[in-house]
């Protein structure tokens, strides 16, 4: 059972016919009827949008957001039927990440501070494609099909009636999950895929018999990182509270170890080592998880929390980079000496990854249990 730590909510219908459209020349066939592509009235949708970044009292309802537009013909419209909330979510929230989103989102610098507003949160999404780029070719993707994704960051979000994706990103969804299910999944399986396959090189070709641990297992990206090892083969330990011990062990995995139960290093030195650890706690564990490893067998340590935005934010992009450069290239060769290998790994949009996860959810491999909460 996973309990990927998400809001889902579902989301109200459409009305098609009262949208506009710079889209004309972009959609197939019988869709153009669908839009108006009348200049003279406004794109609007119903959206949660927040113009600032602040505390919860930011966020403001809105029936007037902006409807997406296919600016680029790899792209597809989708309605979205249900979304999910992340921690990065309430992170972007308060302005996490701002200067680095901003970058992506304008790298000319073309618009003013502030243009990423009004800004939509929610980076997974559940919903039906309505409309389709000349480019989407009719094999991978139609009208109607649905669809999950994970939004990048620098896109706009999933709490709103309808998002633009590239094709690349939006995937099948799983047959056997309904709309709100699967909402609470392509986040934090697309960042686990990212870092174990990726970032660390494991496939469910080369998991047999390896030793993995992942600190901080209970959560999404744990959570569902067990499943994906287990299902490939891996030996799989995993630290957590005590409260979560009989989740994990239903999920499959082989060891646990309470990190509440006293210090958590001197428990896991005295098991055999470890080919990958999948850092999702950070703080002191540096300090001690390296040593945990394999040495000289190309073992990996990979951590989800990095200060890669903090510093951008912080610093500005240029100083921002070259601090965050200096700081992962020095770890990267310090550990290289002791014979392990550091790496940081990040969320990247995946749909091709999100394709085999569909598989895997629809064999059964991958559980899910979420509690849903509906949003007026
Ligand atoms: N770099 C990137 O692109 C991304 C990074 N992340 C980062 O990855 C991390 C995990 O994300 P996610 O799974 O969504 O977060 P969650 O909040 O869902 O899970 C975090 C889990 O960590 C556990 N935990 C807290 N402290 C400890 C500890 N000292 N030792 C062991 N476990 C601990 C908690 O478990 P318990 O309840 O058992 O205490 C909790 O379940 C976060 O830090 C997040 O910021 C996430 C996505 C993308």
């Amino acid at each position: 059972m996973l309990p990927l730590r998400q809001l889902a909510c579902s989301w109200w219908s459409c009305l098609l016919n009262s949208r506009t459209p710079c889209v004309k020349t972009l959609v197939h066939g019988d869709q153009r009827r669908l839009f108006n592509t009348s200049n003279s009235r406004m794109t609007i949708m119903p959206a949660w949008v927040i113009d600032r970044y602040g505390s919860n009292d930011v966020l403001r309802f809105t029936k007037n957001a902006g409807f997406p537009i296919i600016n680029y013909p790899n792209e597809v419209i989708v309605q979205v039927h249900a979304a999910g909330l992340n921690p990065i979510d309430v992170s972007m929230r308060g302005g996490y990440g701002a200067a680095t989103m901003a970058m992506k989102r304008d790298p000319l610098n073309i618009n003013q501070s502030g243009s990423e507003f009004p800004l939509i949160l929610g980076r997974d999404m559940s919903g039906i494609i309505m409309e389709c780029g000349l480019d989407v070719a009719p094999a991978y993707f139609k009208e109607g099909d649905e669809v999950w994704a994970a939004i990048p960051p620098w896109k706009q979000g999933s709490l709103a009636e309808f998002v633009v994706l590239s094709a690349n990103e939006v995937s099948k969804k799983p047959k056997c999950l309904s709309h709100i299910e699967a909402a609470a999944v392509p986040y934090v399986a697309a960042t686990a895929w990212s870092a174990l396959v990726n970032t660390g090189g494991l496939n469910k070709d080369n998991c047999a018999k390896k030793r993995i641990l992942i600190l901080g297992g209970s959560g999404g990206v744990g959570t569902f990182s067990i499943q994906m090892l287990k299902a490939w083969g891996a030996h799989v330990t995993v630290t957590c509270s005590q409260n979560a011990e009989c989740l994990v062990r239903g999920l499959g995995v082989d060891h646990v170890v309470d990190y509440t139960a006293g210090p958590v290093e001197v428990a896991l030195r005295a098991l055999e080592k470890f080919d990958l650890v999948l850092d999702n706690v950070g703080g002191d564990t540096e300090s001690w998880a390296l040593g945990l490893l394999k040495p000289w067998c190309g073992a990996k340590y990979v951590t989800l929390v990095t200060p890669f935005l903090r510093n951008t934010d912080r610093l500005g992009i240029a100083d921002g980079m070259l601090q965050t450069g200096v700081t992962v290239a020095y770890k990267a060769l310090k550990h290289l000496s002791k014979g392990v290998h550091y790496r940081w790994g990040m969320f990247a949009p995946n749909g091709p990854a999100l394709d085999d996860i569909s598989e895997m959810v629809d064999a059964g491999k991958v559980l899910f249990s979420l509690s849903v909460h509906f949003l007026s």
